[in-house]
C-alpha cells in the first residue's frame, strides 16, 4: 500500500535541550543519530524537510543574563551553539546517505553556507535536507522563533515542534503530575491560556502565516513519521475555521 504523506514540505524544530540525551550537558551522539533516522525516513516518504535546532544542550542567553552578564553577547552564543548542533545533525545525516546542507544566519564561510531564502528553497526543491543554523541571527530571538520564520519563508505545510514532551498539556507536563494532554488546539488558545510550549512571537508567526503547529516527542523514533502518515501521537496547533471553537 502506497503511503502518503499529509505534508509535502515540513520544517521540524529539535529541541537543542533533546541533544543532551542522558548527559547533563552537550551532544549524545546516539540522540543526533536517532534524529538522523527519522528526517532520514521522511525523506524516504518524499517529504521536504527542513531542520531548525536549539542550543539549550550548550548555552541559553539567557542564563548569562540572569548572572547579571550581557545578554547580547550571551545569545550570541547560543547562536553559536545552534551552529554546532547543526554541524552535528549534517554529519549523522551525510553518514546515512542523506543529501543535506547548513545554512547559517551568521556568516561563517569556512564552515558552512549563509543562509538566503532564495538558497534555501532551491536546495529544498532538489530535495536536499535544508538546516537553519544560527537561530535568526539576532539576539531576544529563541530558535523557535527561528523556526516559524523559516517554516513561513519556505513556504512550509505544517511545523513540527519535537520535543521532550510528547505534546501540549493543560500545564507543564513536567512539573504538574495532574496536567492533561490535548490532540488539537487553535493558535489563539495556546497564547490566550500561555500554554508555554513555544514563545509567544513564534506561535503568532505561525497564526499569521496559517501555518499548523505539530508538537511531538523527539524521542520517539519512529514518531515524526507515523505523524507525516496521519498516524502517531502529538498535539496538532491548527488555525479555527471561522464558525469553530477550541
Ligand atoms: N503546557 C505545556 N505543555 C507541554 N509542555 C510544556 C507546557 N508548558 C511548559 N512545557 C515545557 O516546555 C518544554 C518545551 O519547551 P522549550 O523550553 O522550548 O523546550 P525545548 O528546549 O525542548 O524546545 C517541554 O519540555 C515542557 O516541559
Ligand atoms: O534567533 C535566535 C535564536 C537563538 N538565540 C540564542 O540561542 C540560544 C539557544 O536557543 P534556544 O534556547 O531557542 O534553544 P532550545 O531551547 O531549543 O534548546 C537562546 O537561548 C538564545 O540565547 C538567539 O539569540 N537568537
Amino acid at each position: 500500500m502506497e503511503q502518503k504523506p499529509r505534508y509535502r514540505r515540513v520544517l521540524l524544530k529539535a529541541s537543542g535541550e533533546a541533544l543532551m540525551g542522558q548527559q547533563g550537558f552537550g551532544i549524545d551522539v546516539n540522540v543526533v543519530d536517532q534524529i538522523a533516522r527519522d528526517i532520514a525516513a521522511a525523506r524516504e516518504l518524499g517529504v521536504e524537510v527542513g531542520v531548525v535546532i536549539g542550543g539549550g544542550n550548550i548555552f541559553r542567553g539567557v542564563a548569562v543574563a540572569s548572572r547579571g552578564g550581557d545578554r547580547v553577547t550571551g545569545d550570541h552564543m547560543g547562536m553559536l551553539a545552534t551552529v554546532i548542533n547543526s554541524l552535528a545533525l549534517r554529519t549523522s545525516l551525510v553518514k546515512l546517505g542523506v543529501d543535506a546542507v547548513v545554512l547559517s544566519a551568521i556568516a561563517m564561510p569556512e564552515l558552512c553556507e549563509s543562509f538566503s531564502q532564495r538558497q534555501a528553497t532551491a536546495y529544498m526543491n532538489e530535495g536536499k535536507v535544508v538546516i537553519f543554523a544560527g537561530g535568526t541571527g539576532n539576539p531576544f530571538f529563541t530558535t523557535d522563533s527561528a523556526a516559524a520564520l523559516r517554516a513561513a519563508e519556505i513556504g512550509a505545510d505544517a511545523l513540527f515542534k519535537g520535543t521532550q514532551v510528547d505534546g501540549i498539556y493543560s500545564a507543564d507536563p513536567r512539573k504538574d503530575p495532574n496536567a492533561v494532554r490535548y490532540e488539537r488546539l487553535s493558535h489563539e488558545r495556546v497564547m490566550r491560556e500561555n500554554l508555554a510550549i513555544m514563545d509567544a512571537a513564534a506561535i503568532a508567526l505561525a497564526r499569521e502565516n496559517n501555518i499548523p503547529i505539530i508538537v511531538f516527542s523527539i524521542h520517539e523514533e519512529g514518531g515524526f513519521k507515523d505523524i507525516l502518515l496521519g498516524a502517531g501521537h502529538c498535539t496538532i496547533v491548527e488555525n479555527e475555521p471561522a464558525s469553530g471553537k477550541a
